[in-house]
């Protein structure tokens, strides 16, 4: 993938998706992520617009359903040419094999290479209180995103969504060949938003994070393409 920063690109509008992009130098290598926010309401052309400018796209969708009816939309999002899709991990050791599989028949047929399929976890907005309390879960947050991973892994899937805060732990208990990309970033002067576990570049650094998805911070900056640099160069130093 090209960088470790993910731009989170949640907007609705094909108009406001390009004057945000525009604003990127045409050759900076960019992975960005397109949502359900742009996607339900413009389609699939945004991804071939992305892919034709050289990004790495991530196509979050979250898909959450009966294995059958997960692989079948898998395969439409495999054909597409993404780099990153995703699934809710609560969706069941077949569901997420079945997933991968559409994902792998997909690609096939187009001829691209196969999308990491990336498991999320428990949402980096769900608290531990509501883990306990709306979920019913007698675990503990750490315990409840290791086991939802190690089910992911299990069954297939690349790694999983989840915040910089529980990346030791299953770095740990999960092992390094997972991908563990993290949203729920947020820079030490940026409001947490509806984002409850979170954690700013450098510290998503120290605690191993694969990658780091970034929308708000970005995206509502004055100076976008600052705030971007700002935080990878944030990042890049807590690696050294
Ligand atoms: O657990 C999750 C899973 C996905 N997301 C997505 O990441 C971005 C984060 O946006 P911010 O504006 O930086 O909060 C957004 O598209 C979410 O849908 C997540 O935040 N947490």
């Amino acid at each position: 993938m090209q960088g470790p920063l993910i731009i989170s690109l949640d907007v609705s509008t094909r108009g406001d998706l390009f004057s945000l992009i525009d604003k990127f130098d045409r050759d900076e290598k960019l992975t960005v992520k397109i949502g359900m926010e742009f996607f339900y309401g413009e389609g699939p052309q945004i991804v071939r617009d992305l892919l034709d400018r050289g990004y790495d796209i991530f196509l979050d969708l979250k898909l959450h359903d009966i294995p059958n009816t997960v692989k079948n939309g898998m395969k439409q999002i495999g054909r597409l040419g993404v780099t990153f899709t995703t699934v809710h991990a609560l969706g069941g050791s077949e569901m997420i094999a079945e997933a991968k599989q559409g994902l792998v028949e997909g690609a096939k047929e187009a001829g691209v290479p196969t999308p990491k399929l990336l498991a999320v976890t428990e949402l980096t907005s769900i608290t531990p209180e509501g883990l306990a309390n709306e979920q019913n879960s007698k675990l503990s947050m750490v315990d409840q995103v290791v086991s939802l991973a190690k089910l992911a892994k299990s069954s297939g899937a690349d790694g999983v969504i989840t915040s910089p805060l529980e990346v030791s732990a299953l770095k740990r208990e999960v092992g390094d060949d997972f991908w563990y990309v993290t949203p729920g970033i947020r820079p030490k002067d940026f409001p947490k938003d509806d984002q409850s576990r979170t954690a700013s570049p450098a510290e998503a650094a120290e605690y191993g994070s694969s990658a780091l998805v970034v929308g708000r911070p970005i995206i509502k900056a004055a100076d976008p393409v600052a705030a971007y640099h700002k935080m990878l160069e944030e990042w890049e130093d807590a690696k050294r």
